[in-house]
């Protein structure tokens, strides 16, 4: 990365027909950054790629790539002469072509060649250049798609939720290997999705989008740790809020005082994550009673969800938390303790209240 910007949107305004979907969207990733955006199903992800790379055009705002203006809502440099590549959900591939006619499709003919078997190379699939499409797996597929994508050096990837279509365990693998792949080619490169582990995986940078627009762009350790508000908290995982008073610098809640992560005057909602939670056989005046209601065993660890006996107004009606220690049995009597920092949320109480714990 060299800290320059390289993509610039500003103020992007875009719709479908009369239909706005994205409505005053800032975003800037740095030259040969990796940059995720997160966000759900159907909050304008794809359109937001779709207007970087030529096929959708912004109504308002701007887009440059490296100072170069692409799309203003009036002038808008065609597709072609964007120097993007764009790799779809499905990959895309040409059916009746090989791997490497694939790869090779549109080079100019003097480095074609050359150029195929660099990118063979880079993705790993040497030995694979005259199969067809259908002669390959579904990871094989993309890495394909991906060298195709790279083979043009584009001075920007677009990755259009491109391991959705796989199952999980190849997803990790692939999605870890790609980001590998694109680090090694330099790549500045954008990846859209809706599953947290991918953005959190993958990114040096998240952008979390809402309502049309990124409300938070931070790196994953910044966002998951720091989220700005109860949204944004639950869009990169689970979280348990509770109320507390500032005094001096610590959060006081019904777990005791916290140190805070950041300063803040005012009464409100703090963060903490479920593996901030502790059960401990040693009751002190700072642990919460709460009851099993609920138990996961995920391999790795447990996902336990609990309700305080003390019910008051300053803890939720429910809380969760991971842990690798076998849980009682659902309906046996716990004792948690909370570990700092509690990180506290620009969250109005009243809606902190009506929010379930969980992502
Ligand atoms: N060609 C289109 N014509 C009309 N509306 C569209 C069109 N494409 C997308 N939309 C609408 O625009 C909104 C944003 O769609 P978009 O595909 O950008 O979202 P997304 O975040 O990428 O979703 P997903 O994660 O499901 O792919 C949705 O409400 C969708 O129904």
């Amino acid at each position: 990365m060299t800290g320059q910007p390289g993509l610039l949107i500003e103020q992007l305004e875009a719709a479908h027909g009369r239909s706005p979907v994205l409505t005053g969207l800032d975003l800037t990733v740095d030259d040969g950054a990796l940059a995720c955006v997160l966000g759900p199903s159907g909050c304008g992800k794809s359109t937001l790629l779709r207007i970087v790379a030529g096929f959708h055009h912004a109504a308002r705002g701007r887009v440059t790539l490296h100072g170069r203006l692409l799309d203003d809502g009036r002038t808008r440099v065609p597709a072609e002469r964007r120097r993007i590549g764009y790799v779809p959900q499905d990959g895309a591939l040409f059916p009746h072509l090989t791997v490497a006619a694939n790869i090779g499709f549109g080079l100019p003919r003097a480095d074609r060649r050359e150029r195929v078997g660099e990118m063979l190379d880079l993705v790993g699939l040497e030995g694979l250049a005259d199969r067809h499409p259908h002669q390959l797996s579904g990871g094989q597929q993309q890495r394909v798609a991906l060298a195709r994508a790279l083979a043009p050096r584009p001075q920007l990837l677009l990755l259009d939720e491109p391991f959705a279509a796989l199952d999980a365990a190849l997803r990790t693998e692939l999605r870890t290997e790609v980001a590998a792949t694109l680090r090694r080619a330099g790549a500045t490169a954008i990846l859209v999705t809706h599953d947290v582990d991918e953005a959190l995986t993958f990114a040096d940078t998240i952008a979390v989008m809402r309502d049309g627009r990124i409300v938070q762009a931070d790196s994953p350790n910044t966002l998951y740790h720091r989220p700005a508000d109860a949204g944004i908290a639950r869009a990169l995982g689970e979280a348990n809020l509770l109320r507390s008073k500032p005094a001096d610098r610590h959060a006081i809640t019904a777990f005791g005082p916290l140190p805070l992560t950041t300063g803040t005057e005012q009464d409100g909602v703090v963060m903490l994550r479920p593996h901030q939670l502790r059960m401990t056989d040693e009751p002190s005046p700072h642990c919460v009673r709460a009851r099993v209601t609920a138990c996961l065993f995920r391999g790795h660890d447990h996902r336990v969800e609990c309700a305080p006996e003390e019910v008051g107004p300053d803890l939720p009606e429910r809380l969760v938390f991971y842990t690798p220690v076998p849980p009682p049995p659902v309906g046996s009597q716990i004792h948690l303790r909370a570990e700092g920092p509690a990180h506290p949320l620009h969250t109005e109480i009243a809606s902190a209240e009506a929010e379930a714990v969980g992502s």
